[in-house]
Formats: C-alpha cells, structure tokens, sequence
C-alpha cells in the first residue's frame, strides 16, 4: 500500500455534524460542539496520521447565505479550504430536507471540479427504508464520486469513510509530525473552550457570534494565569453575560476553568472580562482584529 497524504476539506450547512465528525475520527476533542448553528467559525484543521496515510482535514464554518460582514467572511473561509484541497467531504444531516444552504453548496462544488464524497450524517436518527430513500434522492443531484453514511455522534462507519477518502488523496510523504493533531495553537483551543461554555450555559440568549479574546497569560508558581475578553456587541448581552450578581459570568468562569485545566495539565486561574462593541460583526477591521478571517496560516 502506497503511503498518501492529502487535504480533505469537510463542508456542510450549519450542524450537519462538522466538528463531531471530526471529533470522532481524531477521538479528542478539538473543535467544539454545540446545538447552535453556526459555532465552528475559524477553520480548525484536524490531522490523523495512520499507517497508510496521513489525513488533514480542514473544518469550514457552516456555509450559509451571507446576511452581514462576518456572514460574508465566513463563507469566503469555507469557499478558500474547498478550492484549496484534495478532495471535499460534504456532510448532510439526513433527517433535514435539501434546502436553500444546499442548493448554494451544491453551486460551489460544481464549479470546483473536485472529488466529492457525500457523508450522509446522523443515520441513527432514521428508519433503513427512509434512508435508502434519502441515498436515492441524494444520488440523483449530483455525481457524487462516494456516498458514504455514518453516524459522527454513535461513530459508526468512521473507518469505512477513512478508507473512502484513503483512495482521493494523492500518494506522498507525510506532511506534519505524527504527535501533532491540530494546527491551531493551543490558545485558540483554550479561547474556544470558554467561548463553548457560554454557549452552553446562556442557551439562546447570547448569539453565536461572541467573541472570546486571550488578553494575557502567564504561568506563576506551576499555575497558569489566563485573561480573557468576552466581546458582545449590544449591552443587553453584557448583562446576561453577568448575571445576577455575577452568577452567570461566575458559572461561565468556573466551567472553562475546570476543562481548561484538564486541557493544560495543571492548574488555571482564569479571569474574564465583558466589552461591549456595538456592532462589532459588520466591521471588517473588527474581525480582522478578532482573527475571523484567518485561514489556516500554517497551511498557506
Ligand atoms: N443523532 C445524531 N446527532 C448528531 C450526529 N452528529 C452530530 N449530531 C448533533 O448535531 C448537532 C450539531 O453538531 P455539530 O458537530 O456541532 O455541527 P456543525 O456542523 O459542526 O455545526 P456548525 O458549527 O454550526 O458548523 C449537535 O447537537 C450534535 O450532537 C449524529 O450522527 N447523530
């Protein structure tokens, strides 16, 4: 078996199952997960280094119709990583009807001219006989070189695809050093932990696109001081974000804490700061201050 290594970019609507896809081929937890559309926002890029290949996948966020400056960005990212790769892995939740976000999808990826593997997600959640309809429909869009069903969440048929993109990646030599099973720096990882948990705990009532900043971070006697900047853009949400007498922020502070000391082996002080910028998500200056447009620098 020839050794192969290739870029394998995953593209989907908004909670197609992106990040828990790639959290169970990479079996840890990388990109977050949440049951919000729309969390995944910078291209988190996973790699799996096997015996016969080494496999880097790049995450894109959900690709939706662009209503603001950051929609705009954000589809100009996942756009760059299916132009960029080997071949484009299109994840679709099954239970969902073809809608509006796959028929633009859809348009993309038959202007790339690219091998397309159709992962049809969530299969657990349907009957057989409603998924072999599914398939047929499916089937009948487009030439998709693999349909390949799988269940991200329960992580079944993960191998099956594995050895499906195994045959679309180009034989060469591995490209990134086996420990290493993300390109984002340990930072990003550590924001994106927090930027869960208030997602997590604030349910509907802050939007997706907050923003969490590191501010600073120092290690003082074998325990990691972290400051971060929650960025919201109306006031309204800096109060939720406080809570009653701070509870919620309180709350926010001591769950990522907790997984952010797990995350760095050792102990974590974290502090974390609200700012309010109005508006913040239509001004190109902004996310490019926030690091939103940022594509996968290690890669370019
Ligand atoms: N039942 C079931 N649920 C799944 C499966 N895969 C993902 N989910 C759920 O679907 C929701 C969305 O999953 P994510 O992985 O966050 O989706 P995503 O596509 O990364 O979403 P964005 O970040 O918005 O792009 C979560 O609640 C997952 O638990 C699956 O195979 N079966």
């Amino acid at each position: 078996m020839e050794y192969r290594s290739g870029f394998i970019a995953i593209v989907g609507r908004p909670n197609a199952g992106k990040s828990t896809l790639l959290n169970a081929i990479l079996k840890e937890k990388i990109a977050i997960m949440s049951d919000k559309p729309n969390t995944t926002r910078n291209n988190i890029s996973g790699i799996l280094t096997k015996e016969e290949a080494q496999y880097i996948f790049v995450d894109t966020p959900g690709i939706h119709k662009p209503q603001q400056q950051l929609g705009r960005v954000l589809n100009k990212n996942a756009y760059t990583a299916m132009e960029d790769c080997d071949c484009i892995g299109w994840i679709i939740d099954v239970t969902q009807d073809f809608g509006s976000g796959d028929e633009f999808i859809l348009k993309r990826i038959q202007s790339l001219h690219k091998a397309v593997i159709l992962i049809v997600n969530k299969v657990d959640c349907i009957s057989k006989e409603d998924l072999l309809q599914r398939l047929l429909d499916w089937q009948s869009r487009y030439p998709f070189n693999e349909i390949v069903p799988v269940s991200a969440l329960k992580k079944n048929n993960i191998d099956e695809l594995l050895h499906v993109f195994y045959q679309y990646i180009p034989e060469g030599p591995q490209l990134f050093p086996e420990e290493m099973k993300c390109d984002h720096d340990l930072n990003f990882q550590m924001c994106e932990i927090v930027r869960e948990k208030i997602l997590f705990k604030t349910r509907e009532e802050i939007p997706h696109s907050v923003a969490v900043l590191l501010e600073s971070k120092e290690y003082v006697d074998n325990k990691l001081n972290l400051k971060m900047m929650i960025v919201v853009d109306r006031d309204s949400q800096k109060g939720i974000l406080i809570g009653k007498q701070g509870s919620m922020i309180r709350s926010i502070r001591l769950a990522a804490q907790k997984e952010l000391s797990k995350k760095c082996n050792c102990k974590v002080e974290l502090e974390l700061y609200v700012r309010v910028e109005k508006n913040w998500r239509n001004h190109e200056r902004k996310i490019k201050e926030f690091g939103l447009d940022e594509l996968n620098e290690d890669f370019n």
